[in-house]
């Protein structure tokens, strides 16, 4: 990637380049970054040209360069003995559940160990189960199969999509069976008058936003993720991501769903409308519900426009109040062009240097905003950004910075907000907190939990999507410890409570988070999601051990 060689370099402060140059005095992206997750690498459009539905189950291009790099599957602890669980008295898998199972999808019934491996560890390599059967169902009709005979025989079953859940939802902590949904990826229908896609569950996110552009679209949600993980476990788990402080939540975009009970009925709730005041919203039910009460095996959508002008702005900030300042200034200036406005401290900066080999585009501050623009007219959107730089610049709210209108550039300045987790895992274990807060008190939760850890964490760091209230608080270490975690929970939810927070913004309670849930929810709420779950799922096989605390 060249610098335009006009552009003045390495100065303490620079002049705001032309919009679209990468200004300042980073290093060679291209040569440094590597590896197969950098950007333009992944990202490459592998969807032909023809509108037509196809399948979208291309392989993920992250998950296997990160499982690569990290610690074997036999290092990470049975979920079971670290958290000591005990397990519920479901049925255990017998031979004849293997050829009832093989009977009715042959070839897709996996039993062999060191296959189910990765399908049994998470993402983060932090909670482990010890499955031995995963299923990959191709239709809804075989869904509904696969659960009315577990729930006849009394069987567990995990729903998996892409596995890249982050609070130990999306693996098994005994031997549930794993209900992938890696084969349900066909894009049913697309109406490019609408912006209505209708998919299965197991598109994979990263293919649906290529099969959209190419029409004009894009997927309303957005995510670090988006190359391994599914549409139907972002909507089980309501995923924020990137776009939410434009596109809103999927909670406002889903327009509908379709999902297999655990007694093995469908439930048809797949409408393609805007506006549909028939009756109670079911289908807002399960998204959020983290395959607690049904597998979500279609999804309907709503797109919007692909935006003809996107520009990025990538600044650093002296101060956290300078960080909310320049929120605020930009939201007025900006306008309706702002959609995204996210933050990450000096530490995950440096992690994403040391374990990534990115480098940073601006000059050393203690931290760092990404703003976006997306509109429809370049000319008007520039000038706009254009005025709200010169004005953050001239009051001082931000001392360095760099844009990008290119959407290779775009791209690489996205990777260094985008990659932080995966930095984070090459840094040790990590603690992970998702936590929405009041928008001033956000930075508080780090400072005071660097405080309180002190040197027995080996790093702190804050980020996240501050337009929404936000933080992603991590705290890594060299390897998991009892008694770290007693330091950080429950302190780390009753500081939040204390703001009126909520303990996860984004990331779902899993299995790491649902002891918890009563911090951010009342007695009452718990007893009617319990009643729920009750009379859905009412022999608990569905993703049992997650998300809500036992009732005993
Ligand atoms: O790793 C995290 O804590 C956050 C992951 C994801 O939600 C993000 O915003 O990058
Ligand atoms: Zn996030």
């Amino acid at each position: 990637m060249g610098v335009p060689p006009v552009v003045p370099r390495c100065a303490v402060w620079r002049r705001w380049a032309p919009l679209g140059w990468l200004t300042g005095c980073h290093r060679s992206a291209s040569a440094q970054q590597g590896g197969t997750n950098a950007p333009g690498v992944l990202r490459q459009r592998e969807l032909p040209r023809s509108a037509a539905p196809r399948p979208c189950g291309w392989r993920p291009r992250s998950r296997r360069a990160l499982h690569a790099a990290a610690p074997s599957w036999q290092e990470v602890m049975l979920t079971s003995e670290r958290y000591g669980v005990r397990r519920l008295p479901f049925s255990r898998v017998s031979d004849g559940d293997v050829a009832f199972f093989e009977r009715i999808m042959p070839g897709r019934v996996i039993t062999n160990a060191e296959e189910l491996k990765p399908f049994n560890v998470d993402w983060l390599k932090s909670v482990r189960g010890c499955s031995k059967l995963m299923l990959k169902p191709q239709t809804t009709a075989e869904v509904s199969q696969v659960l009315r005979y577990c729930y006849e025989r009394n069987l567990a079953v995990n729903p998996q999509g892409g596995n890249t859940g982050l609070a130990g939802g999306s693996v098994p902590v005994f031997d549930e069976i794993i209900l992938s949904t890696v084969l349900m990826n066909r894009i049913t229908s697309f109406d490019k008058v609408s912006g209505i896609l209708v998919c299965q569950a197991g598109c994979i996110l990263e293919k649906l936003s290529e099969y959209l552009e190419e029409q004009g679209f894009i997927m309303p949600l957005d995510l670090g993720a988006k190359g391994s993980c599914h549409i139907g476990g972002n909507v089980a788990t309501n995923a924020g991501g990137l776009r939410l402080l434009r596109y809103g939540s999927l909670r406002g975009t889903v327009l509908g769903l379709e999902v297999v009970l655990a007694d093995g009925s469908a439930l048809d709730c797949l409408a393609s409308l805007r506006k549909d005041n028939t009756g109670y919203d079911l289908k807002q039910l399960f998204i959020g519900s983290e395959g607690t009460l049904g597998v979500i095996t279609a999804v309907s959508i709503l797109c919007p426009q692909k935006p003809k002008a996107v520009n990025l702005a990538f600044l650093g900030c002296q101060s956290f109040a300078k960080v909310l300042e320049t929120f605020t200034t930009c939201r007025a200036m900006l306008g309706e062009i702002l959609s995204a406005y996210e933050f990450m401290d000096e530490k995950c900066m440096e992690l994403v240097e040391r374990h990534l080999k990115l480098s940073s585009p601006v000059t050393d501050s203690p931290f760092y905003v990404l703003i976006e623009t997306s509109g429809s007219n370049s000319t008007h959107d520039e000038e706009k950004l254009n005025n709200f730089l010169e004005q953050a610049m001239a009051s001082g709210l931000v001392t360095d910075g760099t844009v990008a209108t290119d959407e290779k550039k775009i791209k690489t300045l996205w990777s260094l907000r985008e990659r932080i987790t995966e930095a984070l895992t090459h840094d040790g274990y990590v603690y992970k907190y998702d936590i929405s807060l009041p928008v001033g008190k956000l930075y508080d939760l780090v400072t005071d939990t660097r405080a309180r850890l002190g040197p027995s964490a080996k790093n702190v760091m804050g980020y996240g999507h501050l337009g929404d209230g936000n933080l992603h608080l991590n705290i890594t270490a060299e390897s998991y410890s009892h008694s770290l975690l007693d330091a950080i929970e429950p302190f780390v939810y009753e500081w939040t409570a204390r703001y009126n927070g909520s303990i996860s913004a984004e990331h779902g309670l899993g299995f790491k988070k649902k002891q918890f849930i009563q911090y951010s929810k009342s007695k009452e709420a718990i007893l009617l999601m319990q009643h729920f779950k009750a009379m859905l799922d009412p022999k608990g096989i569905l993703n049992p051990y997650k998300m809500l605390p036992s009732s005993s």
